[in-house]
């Protein structure tokens, strides 16, 4: 109690304007990383990390301190290192795409036309296989480059259309099988294997690989996911490793659109709003 009562006289001596701006950025600071791993497996580690870090501050300031246990404070100094270490390698994806979103410039060579064009002929070709039941995963990449992905796979180089797409996915066509990588209007490569995300249910049912590769490319990159289920036709869509369920055409129409939209020219958006 003694060491509380220590602790909040010796706030109380600082500038009480320099107290609240440090909360408010420190807190500001942790909404953004809840937020930004919201949903993912990221969060879980995060609330964890923070958990220990918290404890053990408490635990070593409020007891420890009191008495002689420095070689537990060494330890714990060693600890925390140890923690930094292996929360680097366990945020890798979350940590990438964050570093390549802040550094790379915004790139869509296309014009709206094409764009919307784009997202019509996505739109109406995963409603049909939905219709139809065939399974499909369509992934559009954006800033982060999925070369290593792209390997995988048969490279194509074809405008998108609805058409091609459901061709592709045909069940027993030759590149029906893995995914369909799609830039800006382009359709570069099929049959490409992603990464999977780890095993997981979500509302009570077993993610299949198809949804765990969804999960899993755009857990580490800025990808958008379009999957069609096989079993149910429901279309999700995934997004910074989370994925929506059972999504409507017209939500469907805003995700592309936000997603495409973000890679075109500030100038055509603003054209695109008031012209
Ligand atoms: N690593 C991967 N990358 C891309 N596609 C994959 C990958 N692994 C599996 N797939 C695709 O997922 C199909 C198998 O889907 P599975 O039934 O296991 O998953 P699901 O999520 O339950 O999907 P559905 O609801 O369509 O059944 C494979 O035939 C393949 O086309």
């Amino acid at each position: 109690m003694d060491t509380l009562v220590d602790y909040f006289s010796r706030v109380a001596r600082y500038e009480w304007w320099i107290v609240i701006v440090e909360l408010v950025l420190i807190g500001l600071v942790v909404y953004w990383v809840v937020d930004f791993l919201e949903g993912t497996r990221g969060e879980r580690l995060f609330r964890g990390v923070i958990f220990i870090l918290v404890a053990g501050v408490l635990v070593l300031n409020l007891v420890v301190e009191r008495l002689p246990f420095d070689r537990l404070q060494f330890l714990y100094k060693g600890f925390l290192i140890a923690i930094l270490i292996v929360a680097v390698a366990a945020f890798q994806p979350e940590i990438r795409r964050v570093l390549i979103q802040i550094g790379q410039p915004r790139i869509w060579t296309g014009s709206l036309h094409q764009l919307s064009r784009t997202v019509e002929a996505l739109i109406t070709a995963v409603t049909e296989l939905s219709a139809a039941r065939i399974g499909a995963i369509i992934v559009l990449e954006r800033q982060v480059a999925l070369g290593e992905f792209i390997e995988t796979g048969v490279r194509l180089d074809a405008r998108v259309t609805a058409d091609l797409l459901k061709t592709i996915f045909y069940p027993g066509a030759a590149l029906h099988d893995m995914a369909v990588v799609i830039r800006a209007d382009r359709i570069i490569a099929a049959r490409v294997q992603l990464p999977l995300a780890e095993a997981g249910a979500m509302d009570g049912i077993e993610l299949g690989s198809r949804h765990r590769a969804a999960l899993g490319i755009t857990a580490g990159s800025d990808a958008t996911c379009l999957v069609v289920s096989e079993e149910t036709g429901a279309i999700s869509v995934a997004r910074n490793g989370r994925l929506v369920r059972n999504v409507t055409e017209a939500q469907i129409r805003s995700y592309l659109t936000s997603t495409m939209t973000a890679t075109v020219p500030l100038v055509g958006r603003w054209l695109k709003r008031h012209g």
